[in-house]
């Protein structure tokens, strides 16, 4: 499945009434699509708010409104601008709406809000469809800004039309204000503003729904993952040895650290990988061996090892970084791994930060890499603000990834993965509660677990990030999200990863 700019949207929507519906029928299905998500949740003799902005947005929502009312429920209708605003499938919605027993209220952008406030007190739900995908980056202005609080502070259930009114379906950052819906019903596809940011706390729970648009019909390599898309976990032979999945290093922990490399270990050994060996610093032997599982080989080194070192013995991937601190040495044997080995690479953590030192040995290397930062470590690789980032995460990582050829996750509540052609595919699984110290260890682990799986690197993050969310999300199904710990996650892959 796709996901969408509203200017990709809008091309969709050109190219599909261009190749025969009508605009006002598409506004139409999109209505009654909606309609029927709304009607779901209704009981009988409920009264409804619908807010209706000037463009389409606001059509969509004339449209639930008659319905609704032709079902039988009571529904009143509040115009943010007058009707010679409204966008011309808007104004045959109006006329449509004027024939039906809904109660139409002007609001005035010179008197208050108090009627209109009092109103929201006593509906049963409010549908937001103020504005939609057409909402553009300017100042939103005094009046919509009093007008989208009152919508949140009403206190009751709120239901957004295709995206919340106020969030920026490009990049999910809102203006002076948006709108925190309880369910977002979103046409046809995922906006990408949905997904990052504040996206994901305005949308609530997100629905999708089909009004016939197809998704191909504009370029757009942008993607939602979803289970079916995955090739991992492998299908196992009868006729395999262990080292038919891949054989993982693990340079992880340090003194003081070693909980990082013993996560990463674990979920790299339960993602299954068929061998892990776990390198760390002769200081650290003891504990880490201690509390190793007894399935993965330790090896030790005093402060150095070589990608030769490494490259013996059938190694399929080298994960580098969860623990392993800031000391000289690991620039050393990260630029070693890269310039030396054509072994593929997952760098993650402190890795990360020793790569910031020597960025173009990403350009020389011939060695598959894959990248894990977070917002905050993505910005201390690329040397541009973590807020500029932050107002376009799909073109600075994007362009980053095809600079340097890499894979990068790039890690949040919908972790993004680019590919090195281009593409950039959104996570569907995670929540709030993977936000805890030791998750990123885990997916490090996870990652270079399928990597090590013979599938090439692209498919190994998708499916890393993928599983190691469903995980999470296991978790917190069945015991919520506070008391989720990384450990939680690698004890919850057996349910998944099936
Ligand atoms: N036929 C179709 O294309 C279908 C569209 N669907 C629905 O339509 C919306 C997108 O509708 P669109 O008309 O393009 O835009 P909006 O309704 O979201 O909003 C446009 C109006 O909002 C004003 N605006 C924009 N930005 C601001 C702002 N920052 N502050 C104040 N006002 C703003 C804008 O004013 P202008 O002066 O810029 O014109 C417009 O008045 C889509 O989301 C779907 O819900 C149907 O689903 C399918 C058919
Ligand atoms: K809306």
């Amino acid at each position: 499945m796709k996901v969408v700019t509203p200017q990709e949207m809008a091309q969709m929507d050109q190219k599909t009434i261009a190749s025969g519906i009508s605009g006002i029928d598409l506004m139409e299905k999109a209505g009654t699509e909606c309609t029927r998500v709304i009607e779901s949740t209704l009981k009988e003799g409920m009264l409804i708010c619908v807010i209706c902005g000037p463009g389409n947005n606001g059509g969509d929502g004339q449209v639930i409104a008659r319905q609704l009312s032709e079902k039988g429920f009571s529904v009143q209708v509040f115009f943010t601008e007058p009707a010679d605003k409204m966008s011309p499938e808007s104004q045959t919605n109006y006329s449509r709406l004027r024939e039906s027993s809904v109660a139409v209220q002007f609001l005035s952008h010179e008197a208050g809000l108090e009627g209109f406030e009092a109103s929201l007190a006593g509906a049963d739900l409010v549908v937001d469809a103020v504005f939609g995908t057409g909402l553009k980056d300017r100042p939103l202005g005094e009046w919509y800004e009093t007008l989208l609080n009152a919508v949140n502070a009403c206190g009751k259930r709120i239901a957004a039309i295709d995206i919340p009114s106020g969030l920026r379906g490009d990049n999910g950052l809102t203006l002076e204000a948006a709108v925190e819906a309880d369910q977002t019903i979103i046409i046809q596809n995922y906006k990408v503003g949905c997904l990052l940011n504040d996206g994901p706390d305005c949308v609530g729970e997100p629905v999708l729904v089909d009004i016939g648009i197809d998704e191909n019909c504009v370029e757009n390599n942008k993607y939602f993952v979803q289970k079916q898309d995955l090739r991992c976990p492998v299908k196992r032979k009868k006729n395999s040895h262990k080292y038919d999945y891949g054989s993982v290093v693990i340079i992880a922990g340090s003194k003081g650290m070693i909980g990082a490399g013993l996560l990463a270990t674990e979920g790299a050994l339960k993602s299954g990988a068929g061998l892990v060996t776990s390198y760390v610093p002769l200081e650290v032997y003891l504990p880490v061996a201690a509390r190793s599982p007894v399935e993965v080989m330790i090896k030790t080194y005093d402060c150095n090892i070589t990608g030769e070192d490494i490259e013996h013995d059938r190694k399929r991937v080298v994960l580098i970084g969860p623990g392993i601190g800031r000391k000289k040495n690991y620039s050393i044997i990260l630029n070693d791994l890269l310039y030396n080995t054509t072994v593929p690479v997952v760098i993650d953590a402190d890795g990360l930060f020793h790569l910031s030192r020597n960025l173009d040995v990403l350009k020389e290397s011939k060695t598959p890499v894959i990248l894990t930062p977070h917002f905050g470590e993505f910005s201390t690789l690329t040397g541009v603000d973590r807020e500029e980032i932050l107002k376009d995460p799909i073109g600075h990582g994007r362009c980053f990834a095809e600079e340097y050829q890499v894979v990068l996750v790039l890690k949040g509540y919908r972790t993004m993965i680019f590919s090195p052609e281009g593409e950039v595919f959104f996570n569907s699984t995670s929540n709030p509660g993977m936000a805890t110290a030791g998750s990123g260890d885990v997916l490090a682990g996870m990652i270079a677990g399928f990597a090590g799986q013979s599938v090439d690197l692209l498919e190994a993050a998708k499916a890393g990030v993928f599983y190691h969310g469903a995980a999470g999300d296991y978790y917190a199904e069945h015991y919520g999200e506070s008391t989720l710990t990384a450990r939680n996650i690698i004890d919850s892959f057996k349910y998944v990863l099936k």
